[in-house]
């Protein structure tokens, strides 16, 4: 098959090296001349320490190039950049192709789950591919290293969902299929934002009952809203769900976690995520969190407690004495 990946960061080449090693014909297309003019002369990622990139990989900035006769388009992108990206690439994408969305987030004015940004930018383009989404516990620097990773290949056309999980089946990655596409983002986007608020409690200095009762009551609010909005209440005892939550509020790998520790340890929003230099996508889904919230009438204290440090300034240890003194209820 060939393959192209529409993004060069962590994620989108820990992934295109994947398919690679799996066979398949991988172009990785960026926006930046210099970046992939760079990974194709060095053959390494910046941020991946020790991952070699196949000679086979082929990387180019042009998306005419990148594109032409794709029987895949993989969307790695950052959330913010996955609507003008599509709309970039709508005009190239073949009729038969098959997107698939890696990214995580749901898109602030619109509140639409990323796959819905792409088939928006496809329809306006006059096309109606199947998008489809893959998810889970999957940090890309143990995916560069062969680790053993499951994750989740979603789309409420199944058949579609198992062309993608055949593509990824390889030694170290073990693909399931969900086909609740929505509540497999709703759970990408949100588990980031969960993350950020345990890694402000472990920034605080607080321990591991502190943080595994935020996994815990931050997983709740995220069913409750993804129950509301119609989703399969088994995605979020899933990879996608708990599984993600878990990596992404524990791993030193994760973005988001060190954002939220580097907050409870007195830097601001924009100090942590500089300090971190890659994307922290949970600073970027909080407005679209937040609004979900207000539409579906959620009580989610968690989300609201991240809103209040990063968009009002509050004192963390504040915020944490004010979840802790909430009106007593049933679990
Ligand atoms: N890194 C991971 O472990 C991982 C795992 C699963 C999902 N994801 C998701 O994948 C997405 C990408 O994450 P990442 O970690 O690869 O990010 P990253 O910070 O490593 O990558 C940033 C990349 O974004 C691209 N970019 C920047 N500005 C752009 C623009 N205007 N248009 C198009 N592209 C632009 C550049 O190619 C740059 O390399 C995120 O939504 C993230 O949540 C990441
Ligand atoms: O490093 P993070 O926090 O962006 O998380 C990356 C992935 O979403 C983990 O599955």
């Amino acid at each position: 098959m060939i393959i192209t990946v529409a993004g060069a960061g962590t994620w989108g080449t820990a992934l295109g090296r994947i398919l690679a090693l799996n066979g398949h014909e991988v172009r990785i297309w960026s926006r930046f001349p210099k970046e992939t003019e760079s990974l194709s002369a060095e053959r390494k990622h910046p941020n991946l320490p020790g991952c070699v990139i196949p000679d086979s990989i082929f990387f180019t900035s042009d998306i005419a190039e990148a594109a032409a006769g794709a029987d895949y388009i993989l969307m790695a992108v950052p959330s913010v950049y996955t609507r003008e990206t599509a709309h970039d690439f709508a005009p190239y994408i073949d009729e038969k192709a098959i997107i698939i969305s890696a990214a995580k987030g749901i898109e602030k004015d619109t509140l639409m789950t990323l796959t819905e940004v792409i088939g928006d930018e496809l329809s306006r383009a006059g096309k109606n591919n199947t998008v489809t989404a893959i998810s889970g516990p999957t940090h890309a620097e143990e995916v560069a290293k062969d680790l053993p990773t499951l994750i989740v290949c979603a789309c409420e056309d199944l058949e579609a969902a198992k062309k993608v999980q055949q593509l990824f089946d390889g030694t170290c990655i073990r693909p399931y299929v969900n086909p609740d596409i929505k509540g497999v983002q709703i759970c990408g986007a949100l588990k980031n934002v969960e993350a950020i608020a345990v890694g402000i409690a472990r920034g605080l200095g607080y321990g591991d009952n502190t943080c595994a009762a935020m996994i815990t009551r931050g997983m709740e609010e995220i069913r409750r809203l993804g129950l509301a909005m119609g989703c399969r209440e088994k995605t979020f005892f899933g990879l996608a769900g708990i599984g993600d939550l878990i990596v992404t509020a524990t791993s030193l790998h994760s973005r988001n976690n060190k954002a939220g520790y580097l907050i409870g340890q007195g830097r601001t929003a924009e100090e942590a995520a500089k300090e971190v230099g890659m994307v922290v996508e949970g600073m970027n889904a909080l407005p679209a969190a937040v609004s979900l919230c207000e539409q579906f009438g959620m009580d989610m204290p968690i989300i609201n407690a991240v809103r209040s440090i990063i968009t009002e300034h509050a004192k963390p240890s504040d915020v944490v004495t004010e979840l802790m003194n909430r009106s007593l209820k049933m679990e």
